[in-house]
């Protein structure tokens, strides 16, 4: 069998690595072995391979990943038809790194047990160590873990090829792997391994790209005219408004684009020096020879156009403005205010965003206006944070020398400010009552009467208005002119609490990407600030990120980087378990307003398992 590596020489190589020393073995599983010591915290002399879920986690896992089994299987077979009989085992993990499906050689059967490559096996690096799948998965790259390259000593045998699966949206969404149960001793030996699945799940995402955006054009692209038409290395969906909605992701490396946020929502014209109405020109019908395209980055690239095969989508996703899509990732309830505001952004309706503070209204409103037609300022103006004495100065400005100390020359005021673009009027509920009624006039009557002055100015502004109270109440209460109220009260969006949103990971990682030194949150970091209920929002995650990287130095962020009221939360074991009550899953899903996924990861439970135990509760 050509020897496995003597479990010593094998520990002290991993530690040798781990402390900074160099070896022959390919970067990408040395920076695993790396992660493995040093974040995972893993023992190399382990000698235990996967840990097998139980059938209830397994059969949820594959509830979760039905569009990954959709969009894989016929790709799954068509490739171990092409290695059958050759001792391997194909495998198809999620992106937690679970065996979801396999397909093998059924006279392997004990080998292949024996070696854990069965569904239900877990391959989470953090799990079990340097191999394929968990490799694949921490990085996004295609990798080959050949033998000894594996961490843990009991998987040494095997050679594991596995390639990234991402959706049409570029969610990295599972890892196909080919186990070889009996490889030759030298790595090259899998070269072909790697270019073959490499190209399996080009096709896979392929196919997926066709099969989800029928309403779309589809752009092939190569790098040479050959192989167009028959195996592109890349595809794009664009949609009706001009703008990429899909892609294979490949695209990402043809196009020189840095990630799939970056490129989906661009139009198409700023990506290519060629017109969207001149798309029909490179179909097959319209152009036999291929058509080279030119890039707005310079260069070219041979592409060729395939028509919509159904009509237009109605559904309002695509067309949902680049900076409204960027607020979330996902989250259902988000998703639904960016859908809602988009419709509006472009109409003189008056918006009101409510939300605890810290979740981001400013951060929505200029979102809006980025998103708009508007080429004016983006104006903000605090109500609460402005002294009474001033408020009205500032907001309507004032007449050359209207009182005594202004400026000889008068003030526009912020109101003026922002004419032809969006005034922000932030905590709108602590406005002075005497004041709510000039600024009535001013939307009313679209102008200005600055202070001082005889006659009034025009404005055009939209005006987008915030406020942790609630206005109706204040209204009731005699606060707030009933009329202003009305006047402002078109559309009202609820912006979520940070701590009911399912797309919290995204937003944390978003925020510490931006953050200086790049804090990078350890799985148990991470795990610990998913169960934190953040009542500052995201205004307290980014001074958790700014603390997080002044405390790591640059390494990853452990748990002890974290402040007490972070990881006492978790610690305190008030969180039900398994074993909490119904009751205390029902209270869960009330403190998060219905929203069964984040009071399910509140609970530490999966989501089916929160669904199940509140049915049978019924
Ligand atoms: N989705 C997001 N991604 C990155 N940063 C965000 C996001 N949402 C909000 N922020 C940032 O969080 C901070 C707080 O946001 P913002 O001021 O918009 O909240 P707010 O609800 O208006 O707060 P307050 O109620 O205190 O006025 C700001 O620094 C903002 O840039």
């Amino acid at each position: 069998m050509g020897g496995r590596p003597n479990a010593g020489a094998h520990v002290l190589e991993v530690i040798g690595v781990a402390e900074g020393q160099n070896s022959r073995r390919d970067a990408d599983v040395l920076a695993s072995w790396r992660r493995c010591v040093i974040e995972h915290q893993l023992d190399p002399g382990r000698h235990t391979g996967p840990r097998i879920v139980t059938a209830q986690e397994l059969n949820n896992h594959r509830q979760d990943s039905e569009e990954l089994l959709g969009m894989a299987r016929h790709g799954m077979e068509d490739l171990y038809r092409r290695v059958n009989a050759m001792g391997y085992v194909l495998l198809l993990a999620n992106a937690h790194g679970i065996t979801v499906d396999t397909i093998g050689d059924t006279e392997l059967d004990r080998e292949v047990r024996h070696a854990g490559l069965i569904a239900g096996s877990e391959w989470h690096e953090s799990n079990v160590g340097t191999n394929g799948v968990g490799a694949c998965l921490a990085t996004g790259r295609p990798i080959t873990v050949h033998r000894g390259d594996h961490f843990d000593m009991a998987l040494t045998s095997l050679s594991c090829t596995a390639v990234p699966i991402h959706s049409a949206q570029g969610k990295l969404v599972g890892a196909l792997d080919l186990s070889h149960l009996e490889p030759p001793q030298d790595k090259m030996s899998q070269a072909l391994t790697l270019e073959v699945m490499k190209s399996c799940a080009r096709r896979i995402e392929m196919a997926n790209l066709v099969r989800c955006h029928r309403a779309d054009w589809i752009l092939r692209l190569n790098l040479s005219s050959e192989f167009l038409d028959v195996d592109p290395m890349a595809a794009l969906a664009i949609g009706a408004d001009g703008c990429i909605a899909g892609m294979t992701n490949n695209a990402l490396a043809l196009l020189g684009q840095k990630s799939s946020k970056a490129l989906i929502g661009q139009r198409f014209d700023e990506i290519f020096s060629y017109d969207l109405d001149d798309l029909p020109k490179l179909s097959r019908a319209m152009a036999p020879v291929d058509g080279a395209l030119e890039m707005q980055s310079g260069g070219f690239i041979f592409a060729r156009s395939v028509p919509p095969t159904a009509p237009p989508r109605r559904a309002v996703e695509h067309a949902v403005p680049k900076p409204l899509r960027a607020i979330h990732d996902g989250d259902p309830a988000m998703r639904h205010l960016a859908e809602r505001a988009a419709r509006v952004v472009d109409r003189q309706i008056s918006v009101i965003l409510r939300g605890e503070t810290g979740t981001g209204k400013e951060f929505i409103a200029r979102a809006m206006h980025d998103s708009s037609r508007r080429r004016g300022p983006f104006v903000a103006i605090n109500c609460a944070a402005l002294p009474e004495a001033l408020i009205e100065s500032e907001l309507f400005g004032y007449a050359p020398n209207a009182f005594t100390g202004a400026h000889a020359r008068g003030k526009k005021g912020l109101i003026r400010e922002a004419n032809g673009g969006t005034l922000f009027l932030d905590e709108i509920g602590d406005m002075p009552m005497g004041l709510q009624a000039r600024l009535l006039r001013v939307l009313s009557e679209r102008e200005v009467l600055p202070v001082g002055a005889t006659k009034a100015e025009p404005v055009n502004v939209r005006v987008i208005s915030a406020s942790h109270r609630d206005l109706a109440e204040l209204v009731a209460q005699g606060q707030f002119r009933q009329d202003l109220y009305y006047r402002l009260n078109g559309l009202v969006l609820d912006i979520p609490p940070v701590r009911a949103r399912t797309d919290l990971e995204w937003l944390i990682q978003n925020i510490s990407a931006a953050t200086e030194g790049k804090p990078c949150f350890s799985p148990q970091a991470m795990d610990l600030l998913l169960s934190y209920a953040w009542p500052g929002n995201v205004r307290e995650i980014i001074n958790l990120c700014e603390l997080a990287a002044a405390m790591c130095d640059g390494a990853s962020v452990l748990p002890i980087h974290l402040p007490a009221v972070i990881t006492d939360r978790a610690s305190s074991a008030s969180l039900p378990t398994n074993g909490t009550s119904e009751d205390a899953l029902l209270q869960f899903l009330n403190e998060y307003g219905g929203n069964v996924t984040a009071a399910a990861r509140a609970a530490k439970i999966d989501r089916s398992t929160f669904y199940r135990r509140l049915r049978k509760s019924k």
